[in-house]
């Protein structure tokens, strides 16, 4: 059965600043996630990777284009629309997990849910059976500060999946991470898009990373230049050799 398009990106430009200092950031591209999916965006620095990630989330505003998520045309809802719509659809995962370090994993969990008004005790059972998911039962009462870099992002990973988004925005997720750390998250990102459906767009250099996606996207100086959908992941991918520390 043909899957459906979550996200759909036309002709999205994006310029910084004005005059002799305007940095035309993204440059007119088009981009298509179908349900299910993990993308990967790879490119040169500075060439408009993260930028794009924010137009396709409704983390920015564009200067020209539409993004259209799961039907709805994101830049179109009012500012409060648009954050009720991220809070409740979408979700995001950061290099540096972004953990409140005085809260324990669970509370980090249970966090966004709370915000978004899920009464308390069944914000802790989603975040305790997120926690679940992503391998952490016995950490749930750690703070981030007792926890390794690639456990803190286990945690950002179940904070993020907790109210079953449909997308879940990676920036880097395993920029932080040392090899093993790194696999461990990719495995766990497949696990979850496989078996839950939750699509997933990842920022990466690492093509390690990128090997997991579904389709790959190239970018440079605010273009997309290439897409490669991947014939045959299995067996193309694993962390040996990657040049990682
Ligand atoms: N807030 C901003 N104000 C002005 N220029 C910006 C801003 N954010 C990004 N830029 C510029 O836009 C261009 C694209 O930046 P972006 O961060 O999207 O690149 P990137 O591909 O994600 O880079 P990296 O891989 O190094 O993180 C760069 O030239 C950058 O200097």
């Amino acid at each position: 059965m043909e899957q459906s398009v979550i996200i759909e990106a036309n002709d999205v430009w994006k310029t910084y600043g004005t005059g002799a200092r305007a940095v035309e950031a993204v440059r007119g591209v088009s981009f298509e996630l179908r349900q299910g999916e993990i993308v990967s965006i790879m490119g040169p620095s500075g060439c408009g990777k993260t930028t794009l990630l924010n137009c396709l989330a409704g983390m920015d505003t564009l200067d020209r284009g539409a993004v259209r998520i799961d039907g709805v045309e994101l830049h179109k809802l009012s500012e409060r629309g648009r954050d009720a719509f991220r809070a409740e659809r979408l979700a995001f995962v950061f290099q540096f997990y972004n953990l409140v370090p005085v809260l324990s994993a669970l509370e980090n969990v249970e966090l966004p849910l709370l915000c978004q008004g899920v009464p308390r005790k069944e914000a802790q059972r989603r975040a305790r059976q997120a926690l679940v998911r992503v391998g952490l039962k016995d950490r749930e009462s750690h703070r981030p500060g007792e926890l390794s870099g690639g456990q803190q992002q286990r945690v950002a990973l179940a904070r993020a999946i907790a109210h079953e988004p449909k997308v879940v925005f990676a920036d880097e997720p395993t920029g932080a991470l040392d090899r093993k750390s790194n696999e461990m998250m990719m495995d766990l990102i497949e696990h979850i898009n496989r078996k839950d459906g939750i699509s997933f767009v990842i920022v990466t250099h690492n093509p390690k990373v990128a090997s997991y996606a579904h389709n790959t996207f190239y970018m440079d100086s605010g273009k997309m230049i290439l897409e490669q959908r991947s014939a045959a992941m299995e067996g193309s991918r694993g962390m040996q050799g990657d040049g990682l520390p």
